[in-house]
């Protein structure tokens, strides 16, 4: 006869139906207490006005969790058509009516029910700074039809201002450390300035105290250096370059910065207006001359040397043009211009000893220009054009001008973004105006969810496991296989 099995009998079942049971009832209650609920946001919109073009961001984080915790993500990002608003001030309704398309698509990303609560910043740089210098009346012109033309959209207008070289350099610093988890130092080269941010070693902020900024981020205190170099952008940079290089007013220049083969026809009256060049203008220049390129890395870098001024220092040490700087230290992020520039020459790579960033420069400016135009169908050409004077400026900026040696510039990162928001002062901006900056290290959950879940139901089961066993004595005798004696 088959022998019954042991398991079979009526309590077993029923113990393991009902543990079986609590098992999955224990489980579904832990997963649905627990599980993340569904996000609701609050959003944040920056207008970055630089000197070249505008760019509209839309930042977003969870609405309960605006109390210095919760992740700042940038949700949108627009490019506004035309150049930057400084070059309408001429026409400065035009500055305005320039922002529309990129405010409507705003209204599109941000729920309508957030509008009203969203706030509104626009920011200018290096190129208002310049507009405002040269003709104040302009400048405030271009910011009344900017401000006009914002008012008009539902979310929260907070205004429109000219960022300091400091506030500009300082919040693109507290963007990349936000985003990043180890403390990085920040290099943000534009059209019209640039900005060097960075925690030195020890740091006597007595020395220069213009250029020092303490903040307060995720339970740590920092003391940071900053500089904003106006004019030296690469737009404004570039007009100094062609200014050095023009001083005797010739009808003709070769520039070793541009590559054998190019020949433009320039405009010495569009050269020189310019705040950062417009003392210089020859005298008796003809009214135009004819730009051409010999392509000479080692000769560029000579002319962008010249640009720089060294001999004048009342500090213990300096950068370059009598401005304090400490010893470099840590890493360094270097975006926006950097990023473009680097990019294009294959040179992001951290791992590209200097040398060889410097010979692969070397042979591109040497390449000519019709082999250039040819390699590159795509690239607008006055990008183009410039990409052997921007990369060395760039290695020339970071080595002579800032003294990265061939062991520091390995720790320089070109950057775009991080996480998903581009690295720049807007974000740092944001935070800082709506008391974002967290002060705290955030309160992160002990557990992910999964990891939760998967606890609960592990030790679920051990504790099911454990109940059967305790019934051990109540267990259903098994028939005894006959011994031999
Ligand atoms: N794909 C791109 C985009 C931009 N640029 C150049 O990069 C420079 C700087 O761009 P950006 O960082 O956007 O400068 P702005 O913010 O406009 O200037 P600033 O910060 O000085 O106000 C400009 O010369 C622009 O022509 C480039 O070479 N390649
Ligand atoms: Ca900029």
């Amino acid at each position: 006869m088959k022998e019954k099995n042991p398991w079979h009998t009526p309590l077993t079942i029923i113990i393991t139906v009902i543990g079986v049971i609590a098992i999955v009832a224990l489980v579904t209650v832990a997963v649905l207490q627990n599980r993340p609920v569904p996000q609701k946001y609050k959003y944040g919109i920056v207008l970055d006005a630089g000197s070249s073009h505008t760019a509209l961001y839309i930042y977003e984080w969870p609405a309960e969790k605006d109390n210095n915790t919760g992740r700042v993500e940038q949700k949108h990002s627009c490019k506004v058509k035309g150049k930057g608003i400084s070059s309408y001030a001429a026409e400065p309704e035009k500055a305005g009516v320039s922002l529309t398309e990129c405010m409507r698509e705003a209204e599109m990303q941000v729920p309508s029910r957030r509008h009203q609560e969203t706030p509104l910043y626009l920011g200018a740089t290096a190129g208002m700074r310049l507009l405002n210098i040269e003709n104040r009346e302009a400048s405030d012109k271009v910011f009344e039809a900017v401000e006009k033309a914002l008012q008009g959209f539902p979310f929260s207008y907070q205004g429109a201002r000219i960022l300091s070289g400091q506030e500009e350099g300082a919040f693109g610093w507290v963007t990349v450390n936000y985003l990043d988890d180890q403390t990085t130092g920040a290099l943000d080269l534009g059209g019209a300035s640039t900005q060097i941010s960075f925690v030195p070693h020890e740091y006597d902020i007595s020395e220069s105290p213009s250029n020092s900024v303490a903040f307060r981020l995720y339970g740590n205190d920092y003391n940071l250096y900053t500089h904003s170099f106006l004019c030296y952008g690469k737009d404004q940079v570039l007009r100094m370059a062609l200014a050095h290089q023009t001083q005797s007013g010739p009808v003709t220049m070769s520039d070793p910065c541009f590559h054998p083969g190019y020949s433009v026809t320039r405009n010495y009256n569009a050269l020189y207006d310019s705040p950062c060049v417009s003392e210089r203008k020859p005298k008796e220049a003809p009214l135009n001359f004819t730009h051409t390129g010999v392509g000479n890395f080692f000769q560029c870098q000579e002319v962008v040397k010249t640009l720089f001024n060294f001999t004048s220092c009342k500090y213990s040490r300096c950068s370059f043009n009598g401005i304090f700087q400490p010893p470099l230290q840590g890493s360094f992020g270097a975006f926006s211009a950097y990023y473009f520039v680097m990019n294009f020459l294959n040179l992001t790579d951290s791992s590209i000893p200097l040398e060889t960033v410097k010979a692969n420069l070397a042979n591109y400016c040497e390449t000519p220009w019709n082999q250039i135009k040819q390699q590159h169908p795509k690239v607008k050409e006055k990008y183009l054009a410039e990409y052997c004077f921007s990369g060395t400026y760039i290695v020339t900026l970071l080595t002579e001008g800032y003294n990265f040696t061939k062991e520091t510039f390995s720790k320089i990162k070109f950057i775009k973004e991080i996480k998903g928001s581009d690295a720049g002062w807007t974000l740092g901006y944001m935070l800082n105006l709506t008391n974002m900056i967290p002060a705290e290290a955030p309160d992160s959950p002990p557990l992910p969810h999964a990891g939760y879940v998967s606890i609960v139901t592990v030790i679920a089961l051990l504790l099911f496991i454990l109940f059967i066993l305790s019934l051990r004595p109540i267990w259903p005798k098994c028939s005894k296989q006959p011994q031999i004696v």
